[in-house]
């Protein structure tokens, strides 16, 4: 992940104790129920988050350390609420992102059509050189896949 964006820390331990070479902060975004918290838990625990769905409230974070290129980097992930309601708390954690993730439902046209709207806020909020990354969610989803 190549960016010009404000980089955080070098050589460093991380909370759990392990220590890292870079730290890059990176934001799930997208609408209401895309899956960004279970997408996260998966990446992070490699466990996926079943039973009702609760919405995200404001933002929250997780640290996971992965070894790129020989350098332990640590990236803290910030899975941001997508209800509508919340994105004034969530605009003010924008700007010293490195990457952005956006994140649609293959299953809904809405999720995907409203990425457009996502990316204006955005280049309104985010740094100008933040790496962008579109991720379409829930592919294993097979009863109503209208995004193929
Ligand atoms: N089948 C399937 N369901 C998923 C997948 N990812 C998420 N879900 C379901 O989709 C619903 C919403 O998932 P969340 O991860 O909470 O969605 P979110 O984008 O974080 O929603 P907000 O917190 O409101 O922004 C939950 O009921 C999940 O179980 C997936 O990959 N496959």
């Amino acid at each position: 992940m190549e960016s010009r964006a404000p980089r955080l820390t070098c050589n460093s331990l991380s909370r759990s104790g392990a220590f890292y070479d870079l730290t890059y902060k990176v934001m799930l975004l997208g609408d209401s129920g895309v899956g960004k918290t279970c997408f996260l838990v998966q990446f992070k625990d490699g466990a996926f988050l079943s039973g009702a769905f609760l919405a995200t409230v404001g933002i929250d974070f997780r640290n996971k350390v992965v070894t790129v290129d020989g350098l332990k980097v640590k990236l803290q992930i910030w899975d941001t609420a997508g209800q509508e309601r919340f994105r004034s708390v969530t605009h003010a954690y924008y700007r010293d992102a490195q990457a952005l993730l956006l994140l649609y439902d293959i299953t809904s046209k809405t999720s995907f059509d409203n990425i457009r709207a996502w990316l204006t806020e955005v280049h309104e909020y985010a740094h100008k050189d933040v790496v962008i990354m579109l991720l379409g969610n829930k592919v294993f989803v097979t009863s109503c896949r209208p995004l193929q």
